[in-house]
């Protein structure tokens, strides 16, 4: 009994301070553990939305992923994926509507295997459609009506959440290019100067900036107001329907034809260029469906003389410059407040500037022009030699493309030399491709606050930190308190 008695006596595991110490270690991992795990980031899951851009030309499915627990907060939504959809635009369909419809399925089944299954049935899917179906519903707004229908059918058969098909306004097109622009470089959340867009379009093209000298009551129609991340913005947007680089090339032949001849010499043609076209098929568009010439034959020779001087002046003739009821006007007798800031140009203007390697920001403006005349003046056989991989019909409209693009910033929307190396040509932004669609999203899916989000005063790695130092310190003045009120746990055990 007196040897148990001995041992326990001696073993110092049964000392009161141990007993307090692995008491103590205890509590403190306790804490610690509690603090880690109650404020260690969710496991990174993701949700997913689906914009389908119907474009005049073309529709791309894209797919945007964001991290699910911060959807209203601070994660960026970033472009996952993006399919774009073989053959034309769905405006094109007018005649056969179910095949709008069934254009859409390959990619969407892309979108099925992208999208983990799991979060099919709460991922919104949209549609937005642009410039060709307004057209296409200024002109007849059955068939309109009959190809969103099959539209809405055809997505409907997808697990996703289907939030609906419609026309965006140019209002609504140019505002979301800015907000999607200005969101993937963080200068909303940081509340950094914006920068501008410029979107061309097949059959549109906008233009939407902020400028402090706007004033709004000039011109109401122009104005979009946003407040985004406790930021107020007044922004200017303005798009110009028939201003996309395929209805301006209808305008400018339309403006080359008007007499009826049977052969034109078109300087934003390359010379040796020469094609046989149908007055049926260039007329078919509200665009210029009323300049038809009375005496048209039933097609035209097309050929080229590929001069860029002379391509301007047959640009310029699209513009009307002469009637302005504001202080200032870009074209058509529409208010433009002052260019202001950097501008981000993308959709065709990138297309078209890289194809002709004219992307470079820091090559001034006469050097463009100069390029431009070159490639324009180059005889269309070495032209197609050059490029074997770029389709005959894309190929053919470069010179035209480019010509129209510089003309719409300079003459158009008055950028001189100096603004002009304001511009830079973008095609994506961090992975993300610039359009309006990713905006479009955002704002329906209330992904931008309007008011800055709370942010926690510590981040994770901080908050343990603090916890574990305190809960250390507390201990080791537990123990000297222990000692110092109770002199006894100083000494050391007397063994009888
Ligand atoms: O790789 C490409 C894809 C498109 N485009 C052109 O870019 C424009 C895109 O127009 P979209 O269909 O987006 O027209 P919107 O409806 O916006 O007017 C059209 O002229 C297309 O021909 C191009 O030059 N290269």
């Amino acid at each position: 009994m007196s040897a148990q008695r001995e041992m326990k006596e001696k073993n110092p595991w049964h000392t009161p301070v141990t007993i307090i110490t692995v008491i103590g270690v205890i509590a403190i991992v306790a804490l610690v553990t509690v603090a880690v795990l109650q404020n260690r980031p969710v496991l990174q899951k993701y949700k997913y939305g689906i914009v389908l851009d119907a474009g005049s030309s073309h529709t791309a499915l894209y797919i945007y992923e964001w991290p699910a627990e911060k959807d209203n907060n601070t994660g960026r939504a970033e472009q996952k994926y993006v399919c774009k959809v073989k053959g034309k635009g769905i405006s094109s369909y007018a005649n056969t509507p179910v095949k709008a419809g069934e254009s859409l399925n390959e990619c969407m089944q892309e979108a099925k295997m992208q999208v983990p299954t799991k979060r099919h049935h709460e991922t919104p899917l949209y549609l937005g459609a642009t410039a060709g179906m307004r057209l296409l519903n200024m002109e007849n707004s059955s068939a309109s009506d009959k190809v969103f229908q099959a539209v809405e059918k055809a997505l409907q058969r997808f697990p996703f959440s289907y939030q609906g098909a419609r026309i965006l306004s140019g209002q609504e097109e140019g505002a979301f290019g800015w907000v999607t622009v200005n969101y993937l470089d963080d200068r909303l959340k940081q509340g950094l100067e914006t920068t501008g867009a410029l979107d061309l379009g097949g059959a549109s093209t906008q233009i939407s900036f902020v400028s402090k000298n706007y004033d709004i009551s000039e011109s109401p129609s122009n104005s979009v107001t946003f407040r985004l991340y406790g930021n107020d913005y007044n922004l200017y947007t303005h798009s110009f329907l028939c201003y996309g680089k395929d209805q301006v090339l209808r305008m400018a032949l339309a403006h080359q034809t008007k007499s009826g001849p049977g052969t034109i010499l078109d300087p934003c043609f390359h010379p040796g260029y020469l094609e046989l076209k149908d007055y049926s098929l260039l007329y078919d568009s509200p665009c210029v469906s009323d300049r038809k010439p009375q005496n048209a034959t039933g097609t035209f020779n097309h050929s080229g003389a590929g001069n860029f001087k002379q391509c301007q002046e047959v640009v310029k003739k699209v513009f009307n410059f002469t009637s302005c009821k504001y202080s200032r006007c870009s074209f058509n007798g529409v208010f433009q407040p002052p260019l202001q800031g950097p501008f981000g140009a993308f959709s065709a203007y990138y297309y078209v500037m890289d194809f002709l390697k004219l992307t470079d920001a820091t090559m001034p403006l006469k050097d463009v022009k100069e390029k431009l005349a070159n490639y324009c003046a180059t005889p269309w056989n070495e032209i197609v030699k050059q490029h074997p991989e770029v389709p005959i019909k894309y190929l053919a409209e470069y010179c035209f493309s480019g010509t129209y693009i510089i003309t719409l910033l300079t003459d158009g929307y008055n950028f001189t030399s100096e603004s002009y190396s304001n511009i830079n040509f973008i095609k994506k932004i961090k992975n993300s491709d610039a359009g309006w669609t990713l905006g479009y999203m955002l704002n329906l899916t209330n992904m931008i606050p309007a008011e800055a989000p709370d942010s926690p005063p510590l981040p994770h790695a901080g908050y343990v930190t603090i916890i574990t130092i305190s809960a250390l310190i507390l201990f080791v003045l537990f123990i000297l308190s222990l000692r110092f009120i109770c002199p006894s746990f100083q000494k050391t055990p007397h063994i009888v």
